[in-house]
């Protein structure tokens, strides 16, 4: 039975600045707060914003805790996620307290595999350090030895997390004649693996082991944190790269930078990082790394569908329904 008692004009606090329609669109429908100065807010912002709200916008800028959730009022019933992955919400805290949570799930896929393509390219290839030089000034012409990197074509990837990212890189890889090898919680079913030639290990040891390329698309949970640890790079080939852009804290991120430093492992392209916005120098000093600021699901479009997204959860929320994209504990 819908709950005919929600307010049919919440007030909705948002942390950052979103695309200019979608906000106008909130001020009409809702009783908006409107993020003026488009940045993360701090822990006092936090609390007192999610004291004072029926339902909260935060962004993975947002670290939302069983601190910040203890603040929340009575009155705060839905947390409506601006993106698709929730790590950086206590989902435990939230449901004890009574709080809904919902995420934009599947309209930054395509997006973010586009941009882990552009990485498993750009690693094997020296792209960033080929541009690094060019604007150097110091290139001197075209050289049949020098910057030499590997070749893509017939190696073998390695897909941690075969859901919807997972899936569009697979997609995306194939295409550029790569072999498609995944570690899933859940194994697809035998005609998706037939369509992506895809082979399934149970393993992620295994699949780190033979990989010449792995790519991580798991969420970042208590299961996945530090998944590909030290010892797990330790055993991967000393020609792999690893790309990640799914979440800094699937990586024991100093392992990494030790296995870059001393050539266990030949490159990684990363786009999300275990303490961002901070970045570890060490990484910023390696020329066999591609660095990118968490851009995997920066387009104009999907940041406005996930707009969209987050004003459908809110609105089916007022409506008395549960949020289409409603995060249950558990959900990964
Ligand atoms: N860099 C960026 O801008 C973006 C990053 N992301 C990240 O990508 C993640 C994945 O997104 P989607 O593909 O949409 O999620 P999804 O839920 O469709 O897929 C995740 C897959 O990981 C699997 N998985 C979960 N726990 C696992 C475990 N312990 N071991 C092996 N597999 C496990 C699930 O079964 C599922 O198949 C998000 O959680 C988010 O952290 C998402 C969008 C943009
Ligand atoms: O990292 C971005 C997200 O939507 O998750």
């Amino acid at each position: 039975m819908p709950d005919s008692t929600r307010p049919k004009r919440p007030r909705v606090i948002v942390t950052r600045q979103l695309m200019p329609h979608v906000e106008a669109r909130m001020a009409e429908l809702f009783d908006a707060r409107l993020s003026a100065r488009d940045r993360a807010f701090t822990r006092e912002e936090l609390k007192a914003a999610v004291a004072d709200c029926d339902v909260f916008v935060p962004t993975v800028t947002d670290e939302i805790d069983a601190e910040v959730i203890a603040a929340a009022s009575e009155r705060l019933k839905l947390i409506a996620n601006f993106g698709a992955g929730v790590d950086h919400i206590d989902l435990a805290a939230a449901r004890a307290k009574g709080i809904m949570v919902s995420n934009t799930p599947g309209v930054f896929t395509e997006d973010t595999a586009d941009m882990t393509m552009a990485l498993i390219l750009s690693v094997p290839r020296r792209l960033a350090e080929g541009e690094k030089l060019m604007r150097s000034g110091k290139w001197e012409g075209w050289a049949p030895s020098t910057m030499l990197g590997h070749r893509v074509g017939g190696k073998l990837l390695g897909i941690i997390g075969m859901g919807r990212i997972g899936l569009s890189v697979a997609r995306r890889a194939r295409a550029f004649g790569l072999s498609i090898h995944y570690h899933n919680r859940k194994r697809l079913p035998e005609a998706i693996e037939e369509e992506l030639g895809a082979s399934y290990h149970a393993s992620v040891d295994t699949l780190l082991r033979i990989s010449d390329v792995v790519t991580i698309h798991c969420p970042h949970t208590s299961e996945t944190h530090e998944m590909v640890s030290a010892a797990r790079i330790g055993a991967m080939k000393p020609t792999a790269y690893l790309i990640n852009t799914a979440r800094g804290e699937i990586v024991d991120e100093k392992a990494l930078i030790a296995a870059l430093q001393t050539g266990r492992i030949a490159g990684a392209g990363l786009d999300v990082y275990t303490h961002e916005p901070a970045v570890d120098p060490a990484l910023l000093a390696l020329d066999n790394v591609v660095l990118l600021p968490h851009l995997g699901s920066a387009t104009i479009e999907g940041r406005e569908a996930s707009g969209e997204k987050v004003i459908a959860n809110i609105r089916a929320w007022c409506d008395g329904h549960r949020p289409p994209d409603q995060v249950l504990e558990g959900w990964a």
